[in-house]
């Protein structure tokens, strides 16, 4: 019983310990792989993404800026409108050169003096402050920055939705005489986004200082207010900090944990933002993980089951050990204790006789100093063979101490006992032992003895004693009988 619990108390703790190694090695090596991914991803993958989308944004959006600021100081055109726009095909081819050779989609000028709007094939109409669609016209007109970007539908061009440069034009006095600049169509704009996303792997799109999304890739649907987007509204107002230093946020959202860079581009007075869903990046940390977790408890398992197995292995053992004597493989003597008591209850519970023999071998001290203590083991060994042959599978021997055996004979009548103490005996008086090359006859003295019913053990092994004592004294190799008070002794 307490063997089985100290059992279960030691897998236990051994469950326990194997589990918090495990644990602790597994989600400390998942934190840490988790952790630089996402400083990776976050000091690296991100501001250089970002940067490398702000130098092709400044190809691509900047050098139309570029191209708008050389037309608005051109001496052509500021000459040509404040000598009064006489000749409409000058500004047109113009406008058409300047198209054709930056491959714009449409390059436009309005003159203040005239409010008219000219564009490569010629006058395209007149501006009017109450029209809604040259609203833009007149907030260029007040601006105090020298040019806008500005996203709208072209007149000029199918009413496609263009990113338009407005760029103040002044004479040579500063004083406002115009506006031009020129357009790119939204759809080619949107394929560079996509472009930067395919390469990257990255969501990309850009918003105005409102939070507005001005440009996306064709897979954004929602293209309101980054107020309004789930999770991203969380973090807009540390979007909108107008801070030209890339700066690093993180949101929430559908459960899954996103990266952002954001960056002000003072140029297009627009928020560039770049996006990345860390859970792809550590979905394979998460699978190593899970496996980790299933490796190290098929291991533990197994740990567990050899334990268990070892353990029995000992315990076996151990009981054997405890319970027998190693030099004859028979029960020791506290062993037969027990084995007696039971036997005795037995005997006394079913009116069954009982009998032991007690025998001790002749002269042993001879053999020992003749042939060596090696060769007294090996007699004492053979003996026990001997002994254990000659008896019944219910019947007990014992090694009772030094160079005396105990037998006890269940259910075995008095004269049963010394019939059987007669033929062991003999049998060993018979038996040749081989010593040192040498033949050599041994016997053995015995004591047999009836337990009598209620008789004390020491009483019971005092008298198979004294019976030994006699079988000695009478002269060796011969059997004697202890009788109780109440036996008959005609034996
Ligand atoms: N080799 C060996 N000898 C043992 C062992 N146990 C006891 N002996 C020896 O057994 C001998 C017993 O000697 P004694 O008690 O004088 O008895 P004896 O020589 O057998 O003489 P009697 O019993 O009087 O016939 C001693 O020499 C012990 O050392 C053992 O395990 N191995």
């Amino acid at each position: 019983m307490r063997l089985s619990s100290e059992k279960s108390r030691l897998l236990t703790w051994i469950s326990i310990l194997l589990i918090i190694g495990f644990l602790t090695t597994i989600i400390g090596s998942y934190i840490v792989s988790r952790d630089t991914i996402r400083q990776n991803v976050v000091e690296q993958a991100l501001p250089l993404t970002s940067d490398n989308i702000y130098s092709e944004i400044q190809k691509d959006i900047l050098r139309p800026a570029f191209i708008s600021s050389l037309m608005a100081s051109d001496t052509f055109l500021r000459d040509w409108i404040l000598a009064g726009e006489a000749d409409q095909t000058q500004i047109s081819r113009y406008l058409k050169e300047v198209k054709e050779k930056y491959g714009m989609i449409s390059a436009f000028m309005v003159s203040d003096r005239t409010d008219h709007y000219y564009y490569a094939d010629g006058l395209l109409k007149t501006v009017r402050e109450d029209e809604h669609r040259d609203e833009w016209y007149f907030r260029v007109r007040k601006m105090k920055t020298d040019y806008e970007i500005n996203v709208d539908i072209d007149m000029a061009n199918r009413d496609a939705m263009t990113i338009f440069i407005n760029h103040r034009v002044l004479d040579y006095n500063g004083n406002f005489i115009g506006a031009t600049g020129v357009g790119l169509t939204l759809d080619t704009m949107t394929d560079i986004i996509d472009s930067y996303q395919a390469r990257f792997h990255r969501n990309i799109y850009f918003t105005d200082h409102d939070g507005k999304v001005m440009l996306a890739g064709k897979s954004m649907t929602e293209r309101g207010r980054i107020t309004d987007m789930p999770g991203v509204a969380s973090i807009a107002s540390s979007i909108l900090n107008r801070d030209v230093r890339p700066t690093q946020l993180e949101y929430r959202h559908n459960g899954e944990s996103v990266l952002m860079s954001s960056r002000f581009i003072p140029e297009l007075d627009w928020y560039l933002l770049v996006e990345q869903n860390i859970t792809d990046d550590v979905l394979p940390v998460r699978k190593v993980f899970a496996l980790n977790i299933a490796i190290s408890a098929i291991v533990s398992i197994l740990i567990l089951v050899l334990t268990l197995f070892a353990v029995n292995r000992y315990q076996q053992r151990l009981r054997l050990i405890a319970g027998t004597d190693s030099l004859t493989g028979l029960l020791n003597r506290q062993a037969f204790e027990l084995v007696f008591r039971q036997a005795m209850l037995d005997a006394e519970r079913r009116g069954k006789p009982l009998c032991a023999i007690l025998f001790d071998i002749d002269f042993f001290k001879n053999v020992n100093d003749q042939h060596g203590h090696l060769a007294g083991d090996r007699v004492l060994q053979q003996i026990a063979d001997i002994t254990r042959n000659a008896l019944r599978e219910s019947d007990i021997v014992t090694r009772w101490g030094g160079e005396e055996f105990l037998i006890l004979l269940k259910d075995c009548p008095l004269e049963q006992a010394h019939t059987l103490a007669e033929k062991l005996r003999q049998t060993i008086a018979d038996h040749t032992f081989v010593l040192d090359s040498k033949n050599v006859k041994l016997s053995i003295s015995l004591g047999i003895t009836q337990y009598s019913s209620r008789e004390s053990l020491p009483a019971f092994f005092s008298r198979a004693d004294k019976a030994l004592y006699e079988a000695k004294s009478k002269g060796r190799n011969q059997v004697a009988v202890s009788f109780s008070d109440s036996e008959d002794r005609r034996m």
